[in-house]
């Protein structure tokens, strides 16, 4: 499939995105809007429930059959692929487009040796003898830091977790994606082989300057690895921009609980941290999804906040935000 990419635009564009379950009458995202730029790292954060993974899916083209996209659509390069047939989806899935996931596990089959496996996802893709494959597989687990030879010649179950990972990572960059949606690949694994993991992940996109989805619900992760943040509540992106900039300057009330309550290195460690309050479930269905929780909630908020310019990339959705406060930040 040729693609062209668009001169100074995203890779990846989502616009005005909505995803529906039918039978339950609701909407799971509600127009989304998002832009990973070529060669960059973004990284969207938010609660369990709050959309992340349908997003993900929605991207590879891989909704349950009992969801629907209602509105907008996804471009990669200049493909629109909310409106690709199955097998085309199917071609750029593993190949351009690649997806860590948590479950390493899963990932490959248990009885059947890493190596073996490997060659079948090359020659899946495309004419290559066996001989070449193996090569293509060593070279790419060597790359990941694992011991090429001998986790080529193991079976899944012989390895730790973090080789698993780094093995599946191997498999998933192995044909140079041009994205690569990581979601939550550290968050089934101990700390430290977390952080190593994503450290290689940062490595690896530089190496192939691709683009990087990260999922995360781990603010550290996306403060401490990404360029550009975007935060989601209830199937909503609530703030985004540059991660420096929303670091810095957070707007949108969530944002600003979520920094709160993030553990950080400091000599004055409080006894308690900062608690948030409320539940990830509990969503305003027609308005601005965190008005539940929000101290700052008014009637205004029973209506969805359009997202308004802070400076530059920084946009928030939030009634609350005053244009005092808006032209207070953007002199900052
Ligand atoms: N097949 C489905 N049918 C109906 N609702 C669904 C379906 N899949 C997901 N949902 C709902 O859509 C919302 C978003 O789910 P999603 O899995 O994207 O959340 P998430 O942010 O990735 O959470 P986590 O961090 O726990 O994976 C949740 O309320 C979930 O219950």
């Amino acid at each position: 499939m040729e693609m062209v990419k668009p001169v100074g635009g995203p890779i990846l564009e989502v616009k005005n995105l909505t995803i529906s379950a039918p039978s339950l009458k609701k909407e799971l995202i509600k127009s989304m809007d998002l832009a990973i730029q070529p060669g960059k790292m973004l990284g969207l954060i938010g609660e369990s429930g709050s959309g992340k993974s349908l997003t993900a899916a929605a991207i590879l083209g891989l909704l349950p059959p009992t969801l629907q996209v209602t509105g907008g659509k996804i471009t990669f390069m200049d493909l629109e692929i909310t409106a690709l047939p199955e097998n085309k989806a199917r071609a750029l899935r593993g190949r351009d487009i690649a997806y860590l996931s948590q479950n390493y596990q899963g990932f490959f089959t248990p009885f059947i040796k890493i190596g073996e496996q490997l060659v079948e996802v090359i020659q899946s893709h495309g004419r290559m003898k066996k001989s070449e494959a193996k090569e293509k597989s060593l070279y790419w687990l060597d790359k990941v830091s694992l011991p090429a030879q001998r986790v080529y010649d193991s079976y899944p179950y012989q390895l730790s977790g973090g080789m698993l990972q780094r093995a599946s990572i191997a498999s998933a960059i192995m044909f140079r994606p041009k994205l690569i949606i990581a979601d939550e690949p550290s968050t089934a694994l101990d700390v430290l082989t977390g952080e190593r993991i994503l450290d290689l992940l940062v490595e690896l996109q530089q190496e192939l300057n691709c683009s990087v989805l990260l999922i995360s619900h781990d603010l550290n992760h996306i403060i401490n690895r990404t360029e550009e943040m975007a935060v989601m509540y209830g199937g909503q992106i609530v703030e985004q921009g540059s991660t420096a900039e929303v670091h810095r300057n957070p707007v949108h009330p969530y944002t600003q609980m979520l920094l709160q309550s993030r553990l950080k290195l400091s000599r004055n460690i409080p006894d308690r941290l900062p608690a948030m309050e409320g539940e990830a479930a509990w969503v305003e269905k027609s308005g601005c999804p965190f008005a539940p929780r929000c101290k700052w909630a008014s009637a205004q908020c029973h209506e969805i906040p359009p997202m308004s310019k802070i400076n530059g990339s920084h946009l928030v959705a939030c009634h609350a935000v005053s244009a005092e406060r808006m032209k207070a930040y953007a002199r900052s």
